[in-house]
């Protein structure tokens, strides 16, 4: 009894199995067949792989091997950028910026920051006050009046300073320091580097408040 019930339920299984398996085959078929009519499509116009070729749609496209590759039923196009250079990573011809080089000149030795910042700390009088007050209001005339030797003053964010000590320790050069003297160098300034903190680097330079009023007759 137990040998027969056990056995019907064996051929049951079985059959359940082949059923199974049929069923599975018939699906199997169907989705290759599906599957042949997939076409991958990236986006590009028909003309994809000319398009390739003449650059359209691609980072780079000097010296670019496309090759149409079959596996199983699905077509697709190898991009071969082993040609020249051999890294991809060097291919993408991006249109990024041409760096614009610095206009920093070397310094001459003993001019360096480093040295400037120690000169900073030793100099009794870097500014030229001799005893005056560095709150004092300045008009633009003197400034003006200040533009040769040991006093070459200028203005910059409202500051006056004298810039003379400054002058061989300017990371851009003397030449173009130069053009802040005796005038408001506030502009010129932001223009080549807004973002120098020239009120610590030339605190010690301070000689005054540059005066808004418009001169008293
Ligand atoms: C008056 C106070 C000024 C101070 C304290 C000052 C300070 C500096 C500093 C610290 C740098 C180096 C910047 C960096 O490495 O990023 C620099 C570079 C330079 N400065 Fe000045 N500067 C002054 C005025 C000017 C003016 C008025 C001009 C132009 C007329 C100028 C033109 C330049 C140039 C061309 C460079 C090199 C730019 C570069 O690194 O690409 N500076 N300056």
């Amino acid at each position: 009894m137990l040998d027969s019930w056990v056995r019907s339920d064996t051929t049951s299984l079985l059959h359940r199995v082949t059923n199974f398996d049929d069923k599975d085959k018939i699906d199997t078929e169907k989705v290759a067949q599906n599957i042949s009519e997939i076409n991958i499509n990236d986006g590009s116009s028909s003309s994809d792989v000319n398009d390739r070729n003449s650059g359209n749609g691609v980072l780079w496209k000097d010296d670019v091997a496309t090759k149409e590759e079959k596996v199983g039923s699905l077509t697709f196009n190898v991009i071969d950028t082993s040609k020249k250079g051999g890294n991809v990573a060097d291919k993408p011809k991006t249109a990024t910026k041409k760096a614009v080089p610095r206009a920093k000149v070397p310094f001459e030795i003993g001019f360096s920051p480093m040295d400037w910042l120690k000169l900073t700390r030793t100099h009794p009088d870097l500014a030229g006050l001799r005893g005056q007050s560095n709150k004092r209001l300045i008009s633009m005339n003197e400034v003006k009046e200040h533009k040769t030797g040991d006093a070459m003053w200028t203005v910059l964010k409202g500051r006056v300073y004298n810039i003379s000590p400054y002058m061989k320790f300017h990371p851009g050069g003397e030449d173009f320091l130069m053009k802040a003297v005796g005038k408001d160098c506030t502009s010129l300034f932001n223009k080549y580097h807004a973002w120098v903190n020239a009120d610590a680097l030339l605190e010690k330079c301070l000689v005054g408040l540059l005066d808004n009023q418009p001169a008293k007759q």
